[in-house]
C-alpha cells in the first residue's frame, strides 16, 4: 500500500506526462490577421482604412457576420459594398481581411430550393448542407471550348419556337416596358422544360416580393419547381445583395452545365441590376456617365452574359441559355441599358405596349424582334414551315397600317391582310399553358396551307384549339421524329394537315355544316369582323 505522499507524487508524474506530451506535439503556426476600422457608413456601402493588403473584391468580414466586398482600393481607404443591412454598423467598427473572394454553395442540392445571394434559404426549409462551393465571379469559357448552337430550346410559345427560334447556349434578351408580359414569357419557357432534361434557374433581381412569391407559386403549381433553382434579392435588399445576384445565380447555372447538364437562367431584371450598381458606384464616388451609370457598365454586363455558352465535346456537351431581361421606358430601346444588352446578346424578344393593350397575347413585335443564332438550330421540321409563314406575317403587318385608313382594298391585299390576321389569332396564347411540338406543328401546318382562312376571325380561337385538340392523333412514330429534327416528308405533312382539316372541317365547307360539338360554329356567327 502506497503511503499518501507516494500517491501525490504518482498524480504529478501523470499530470506532468500529459504536459510533456502536449508540449511535444505542439507546432506553432503564425496567423496573420489583418484587421482595420470602419470610418464611414452609407447606404448599401462603407468606408474602410488600415487594410493595405487587401485585393480587389475580397470579402471582407464586419462584426455581426456580415460580409462586404473590397470594391474602390484606394492609397489609404477602401471602398465596401456591404452584403448587409447597414443600419447594423458604425462608424469605429473592426473589419477584418477573409483572403477570399465571394462563393456560393452549388449542386443537386439546390433543386427545388429559393435563395438569396449569399446561399441563405428563402423558403423556410433547413439551411443548405455543407459541399461544393465556386467563386461568383469565374471567367467565361475560352473560345476554344465552346460550340455551335445547334440544338433547339423549346419555349413552349408558338411565335417564339416559330418566328424567334431560341437555341441551346444562345443569350436572347427580352425587352419590352413595365407590364408588357416580360415575365411571363420567362417562365412559360422555364414550364416546358418539364421532361426536356433542362435544368433552370430563375433569378430574380430587385423584384418586389409579392412579383417573386407570385413566379415561385407559378412554378410550384406546375411541378417546375423540382428542375429550378430560385435566386432573390427583392428591391428593398441591400443594393449589394441585388448587385451580386445574377453572379451567384450563374455560378449555380455554370457547376450544371460543366456537368454536362443543358441549362436555362433567367435575369429578372437587368435594368434593376444596373440601377443597382450605378447607386453603389455613385455612392463610393466612381465618376458617373452617360445617364449617370458608371464607364464599366458594359462590362458588368458582358462579362455575366458572356458565361452563358454550350460547351464542346471536351467539356461536357453541356449548355448554358441565358433570357435576360430588360425594362424600357416609353418604347425607347435606344436608351444606354437596353442598347448595351441588345449588341451584347444574340437577339432580341420585343413586348409592344400597343399589343398588348389589344390583347395580342404574347404581346411580342415580330418585327423588332430577331433571334441571330437561335434559327440555326431550329428542328428541320419547323424550318421547312415557318418560312411562308414569316413572310406572310411581315407583309400583313406591312399592309396592315394602310387598312387602317379605311382605304379600299383590292382583292389581293385583302387576301394578305385576312391571312395575317389568322397568323396573328394562330400566335395568340395564355400564360403558363405552353404548347407541345406536335400541337404547334399541326397549327402551323394548317396556318402555312390556309386552312384557317375561311373561318371568320371571332370564331379564330375556337378553331385554334380544335387543331390544337386534334393533334393528339398525329401518330407516336410520327411524333417522335419532330424530336429527332428529322426532316418531314411529304406523306408526313399531309398526314398533318389531313388531320388539321378535319378538326376544321365545319369551318371549311360552307355555312351549312354543323358546328364542332360544344363549340360555336361558323353558322353561329357571321363574319367574323
Ligand atoms: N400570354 C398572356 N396571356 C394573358 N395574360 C398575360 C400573358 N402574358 C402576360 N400576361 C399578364 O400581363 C401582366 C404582366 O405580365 P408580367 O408580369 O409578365 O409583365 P412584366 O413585363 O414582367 O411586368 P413588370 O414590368 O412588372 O416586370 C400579368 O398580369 C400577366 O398575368
Amino acid at each position: 500500500m502506497s503511503t499518501p505522499a507516494e500517491s501525490l507524487h504518482d498524480a504529478f508524474e501523470d499530470a506532468f506526462a500529459g504536459l510533456r506530451q502536449a508540449r511535444q506535439a505542439f507546432t506553432p503556426t503564425l496567423g496573420m490577421r489583418e484587421t482595420g476600422v470602419v470610418t464611414q457608413v452609407a447606404t448599401g456601402i462603407a468606408h474602410v482604412r488600415g487594410l493595405p493588403g487587401a485585393g480587389y473584391d475580397e470579402l471582407l468580414l464586419f462584426p455581426g457576420d456580415m460580409f462586404g466586398l473590397a470594391f474602390n482600393l484606394d492609397e489609404d481607404e477602401i471602398g465596401v459594398v456591404l452584403l448587409g443591412d447597414h443600419a447594423r454598423l458604425q462608424a469605429g467598427a473592426e473589419v477584418r481581411r477573409t483572403g477570399r473572394v465571394m462563393d456560393i454553395a452549388v449542386g443537386d442540392g439546390l433543386l427545388g430550393r429559393v435563395i438569396d445571394p449569399l446561399g441563405r434559404p428563402l423558403d423556410g426549409r433547413a439551411p443548405l448542407a455543407a459541399g461544393k462551393r465556386l467563386p461568383i465571379e469565374r471567367p467565361a469559357p475560352p473560345i476554344m471550348d465552346r460550340a455551335p448552337v445547334s440544338v433547339p430550346l423549346q419555349s413552349g410559345l408558338k411565335v417564339v419556337d416559330a418566328l424567334i427560334p431560341i437555341g441551346r447556349g444562345q443569350r436572347e434578351l427580352i425587352v419590352g416596358d413595365r407590364q408588357t408580359g416580360k415575365t411571363s414569357i420567362a417562365i412559360d419557357t422555364i414550364l416546358n422544360q418539364r421532361g426536356e432534361n433542362v435544368l433552370c434557374v430563375y433569378c430574380a433581381i430587385g423584384q418586389r416580393a409579392a412579383a417573386v412569391a407570385r413566379v415561385v407559386a407559378n412554378l410550384r403549381e406546375h411541378g417546375a419547381m423540382e428542375y429550378t433553382v430560385v435566386v432573390v434579392a427583392e428591391g428593398d435588399d441591400p443594393p449589394g445583395l441585388v448587385y451580386i445576384a445574377p453572379y451567384a445565380a450563374t455560378s449555380i447555372a455554370e457547376h450544371f452545365m460543366e456537368a454536362g447538364r443543358d441549362v436555362l437562367i433567367v435575369y429578372d431584371d437587368l435594368t434593376q441590376h444596373a440601377r443597382a450598381y450605378r447607386e453603389l458606384s455613385l455612392l463610393l464616388r466612381r465618376p458617373p456617365g452617360r445617364e449617370a451609370f458608371p464607364g464599366d457598365i458594359f462590362y458588368i454586363h458582358s462579362r455575366l452574359l458572356e458565361r452563358a455558352t454550350h460547351l464542346g465535346a471536351e467539356r461536357g456537351h453541356g449548355s448554358l441559355t441565358a433570357l435576360p431581361i430588360i425594362e424600357t421606358e416609353a418604347q425607347d430601346i435606344s436608351a444606354y441599358i437596353p442598347t448595351n444588352l441588345i449588341s451584347i446578346t444574340d437577339g432580341q424578344i420585343y413586348l409592344s405596349p400597343s399589343l398588348f393593350e389589344l390583347g395580342v397575347l404574347p404581346a411580342i413585335d415580330v418585327g423588332k424582334s430577331v433571334s441571330r443564332v437561335g434559327s440555326e438550330a431550329q428542328r428541320a421540321s419547323y424550318r421547312a414551315v415557318t418560312g411562308d409563314l414569316k413572310l406572310a406575317y411581315a407583309q400583313f403587318e406591312e399592309l396592315e397600317n394602310f387598312a387602317r385608313f379605311g382605304t379600299r382594298l383590292d382583292e389581293d391585299t385583302r387576301r394578305i391582310i385576312d391571312h395575317g390576321e389568322r397568323i396573328r389569332a394562330c400566335l395568340k396564347q395564355p400564360e403558363l399553358a405552353p404548347v407541345s411540338v406536335p400541337a404547334q406543328m399541326a397549327i402551323l401546318l394548317a396556318l402555312s396551307h390556309k386552312l384557317f382562312d375561311p373561318v371568320p376571325l371571332a370564331q379564330m380561337a375556337q378553331a385554334e384549339r380544335a387543331v390544337h385538340m386534334a393533334a393528339a392523333n398525329i401518330p407516336a412514330s410520327l411524333c417522335a421524329r419532330f424530336e429527332t429534327g428529322d426532316k418531314l416528308t411529304e406523306a408526313d405533312r399531309d398526314v398533318i394537315i389531313e388531320i388539321a382539316r378535319q378538326a376544321l372541317a365545319s369551318w371549311c365547307s360552307t355555312e351549312k355544316t354543323t358546328p364542332v360539338p360544344g363549340e360555336a360554329g361558323p353558322a353561329a356567327t357571321a363574319a367574323g369582323r
